[in-house]
């Protein structure tokens, strides 16, 4: 049995990312979860002649929701509107994205947990420090999906230079998931040719491509559908790693440096970070090795070092949030 659960499954992301996973031959049981309308869409999805059965959960039905689950993906809380910075998001889903760490904790200690919510530097060390208070944190298994910075830097890229295949190009995004602490490492696409000033304004639209949708959807929300693209892409990845046992398959993301101690001793003693997204190589247990950072070019370096301080701060932030709160 390989259960999903979806948490906030009848949101902007929540509904198109459950349509994609309805496709997966790896998922047995497609659990949706929302505080509204996790039911109707629900019900609809299940109509769908794919081999998964799909469950709805309400509210007050979180526990069933999570029981068991393989795989959590949380697209929960709420999205930015134009002049917000995803640090705005923090006071309401901080604590949406604390209560479904626990959730996990009690029933499904073991799952891979794959966060979307807002802001990802922040909500990730939140799971991780909920789930360490319930003694059942693997570092190995907790993930904040920045494949949409991923995305985001192959279909630019190829704006710029159509002979990059958008879908083939796979730029490694290093740093974090937010302005300054997206670091695409451009500088690595085998062939490219960019000039300064191309390459200059590449990184910029990737680091800020966010906004340009919270921009044009004008107040009613932010990026949706490119985001469950992302998100079916990332957690796609997973399952064929830990469920069919593909070897080799590799995705920047967010992660505790924890999962791989050895290979990320030097980083982490220079940088005194604790979670940064890198290419990471996936095995049956999630993590399977963090890689080397790529040789970045002198432009690069200088966006790494702009990156770090605010992915501290926003590390620091999201893991005080539990360990300075004595009631978890
Ligand atoms: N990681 C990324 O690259 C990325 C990309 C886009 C959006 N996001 C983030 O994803 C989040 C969701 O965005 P959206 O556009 O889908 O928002 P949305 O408002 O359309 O949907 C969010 C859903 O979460 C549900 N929800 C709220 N509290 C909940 C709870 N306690 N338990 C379960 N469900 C709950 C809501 O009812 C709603 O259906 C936002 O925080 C947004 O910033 C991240
Ligand atoms: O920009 C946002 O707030 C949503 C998301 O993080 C994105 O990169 O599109």
């Amino acid at each position: 049995m390989v259960k999903v659960t979806i948490c906030g499954a009848a949101g902007g992301i929540g509904q198109p990312l459950a349509l994609l996973l309805k496709q997966s031959e790896l998922i047995t049981h497609l659990a949706l979860y929302d505080v509204v309308n996790a039911l109707g869409v629900a019900a609809d999805l299940s109509h769908i002649n794919t081999r998964s059965n799909v469950t709805g959960h309400g509210k007050e039905d979180m526990d069933e929701a999570l029981k068991n689950a393989h795989t959590v993906v949380i697209p929960a809380g709420v999205p930015r509107k134009p002049g917000m910075t995803r640090d705005d998001l923090f006071k309401i889903n901080a604590g949406i994205v604390r209560d479904l760490a626990a959730g996990i904790a009690k029933n499904c200690p073991e799952a891979h947990v794959l966060i979307i919510s807002n802001p990802v530097n922040s909500t990730v060390p939140i799971v991780c420090e909920v789930l360490k208070k319930h003694g059942v944190f693997n570092p190995k298994k907790v993930f904040g999906i920045s494949t949409l910075d991923v995305v985001r830097s192959s279909r630019f890229a190829f704006e710029i230079n159509n002979a990059i295949d958008p879908q083939s190009t796979r730029v490694t995004v290093i740093g974090g998931h937010s302005g300054v602490t997206i670091v695409p490492v451009l500088s690595q696409i085998p062939g490219q040719t960019f000039t300064k000033e191309q390459l200059e304004a590449l990184t910029h639209r990737i680091q800020y491509g966010g906004d340009e949708v919270v921009k044009a959807k004008d107040g009613a929300g932010s990026a949706t559908l490119s985001m469950a693209h992302a998100g079916a892409r990332f957690t796609n990845v997973i399952l064929q790693a830990t469920v069919a046992g593909k070897a080799g398959l590799i995705e920047s993301t967010f992660v505790n440096l924890e999962a791989d101690p050895e290979s990320t001793a030097g980083f982490r003693a220079k940088t005194h970070l604790d979670y940064f997204a890198q290419d990471v190589e996936f095995g049956r247990e999630g993590v399977s090795k963090i890689l080397p950072l790529p040789t970045l070019s002198d432009y690069e370096q200088l966006l790494l070092g702009a990156a770090i301080p605010e992915l501290k701060v926003n590390i620091i932030k999201g893991a005080a949030f539990i360990t300075d709160d004595a009631k978890i």
